[in-house]
């Protein structure tokens, strides 16, 4: 992509620059995966080269792994970071209670793993991503590959028991295939139009066999960044319940839209 940003690409652009002011020199810090985080990772970048700021990432993903070393970010594992002071990433739907719906891009599990082991989560989201109940969104499923029409199945069967809504679970393809995951595992995309109670559904869906992780996220974001295409940038810290609003200037040729 080159020349003019389209309007969502503005919004994620706002978020991710103002989230990537959260990042001092010396923090550990969880790197997310998906077009907003990409940006994130640009701006972080951008900050290493021109201010000089030292900080170490910890990406979700290996697309983000070879973006932040691109970019110029020092790059270490969860293993070797252990904990971290701060992880952003984005999100495919939040709610007023910053419950998430993460893993459309197919990285929740490792997305999960690292944002709990932070102080602080911060999602960054275009506006359209919040909604007052999670589940228009398809839920993704992480399963392992061995047996996985049975997990299907067993997820299946689970949602009927539970009244929920939509109870289809579909496999995620790539192109003829089916969708591999960093660890080697598939995905189930789970169409429920509407979740009532996601605490619960996360809880459940954890004890069928074959299931790895969900895309639920709950009590794990601590603020939301959300961008508006005109510059405007609203942050929510659901634990101080604060919210504040500012309006970012961007500069539509600044280096980082080069090459997107
Ligand atoms: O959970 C994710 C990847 O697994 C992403 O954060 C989520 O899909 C949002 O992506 P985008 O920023 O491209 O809209």
């Amino acid at each position: 992509m080159s020349g003019e940003l389209s309007p969502i690409d503005k919004a994620k652009f706002v978020a991710a620059k103002r989230a990537a002011e959260f990042v001092e020199s010396g923090m550990r810090v969880g790197l997310g995966t998906g077009s907003t985080a990409a940006w994130l990772v640009r701006c972080l970048g951008e900050r290493v080269r021109e201010e000089g700021l030292r900080f170490r990432g910890v990406p979700t993903s290996a697309r983000t792994a070879d973006l932040a070393r691109e970019v110029g970010i020092e790059v270490i594992s969860l293993d070797e970071a252990r904990w971290l002071d701060l992880t952003i990433d984005g999100a495919d739907e939040f709610d007023a209670n910053l419950s998430l719906i993460k893993g459309g891009g197919g990285a929740l599990l490792q997305e999960k793993i690292v944002a709990t082991a932070s102080d602080q989560m911060v999602v960054i989201a275009d506006a359209a991503k919040e909604v007052e109940t999670l589940g228009a969104f398809p839920l993704p499923v992480e399963v392992i590959p061995f047996g996985w029409p049975t997990s299907q199945a067993l997820v299946e069967e689970t949602l009927v028991s539970m009244d929920v809504m939509g109870r289809s679970a579909t496999l995620r393809m790539n192109g003829e295939r089916p969708y591999v995951t960093d660890e080697g595992n598939h995905i189930l995309d789970l169409h429920l139009g509407r979740i009532g109670n996601p605490r619960q559904l996360a809880m459940v869906l954890n004890q069928i066999p074959g299931v790895v992780e969900n895309g639920l996220f709950i009590d794990i974001c601590d603020q939301v960044v959300i961008g508006y295409s005109d510059g405007r940038v609203e942050t929510r810290d659901i634990n101080e319940g604060t919210v504040s609003e500012e309006r970012l200037d961007f500069v539509e040729d600044n280096n980082l839209f080069r090459d997107i």
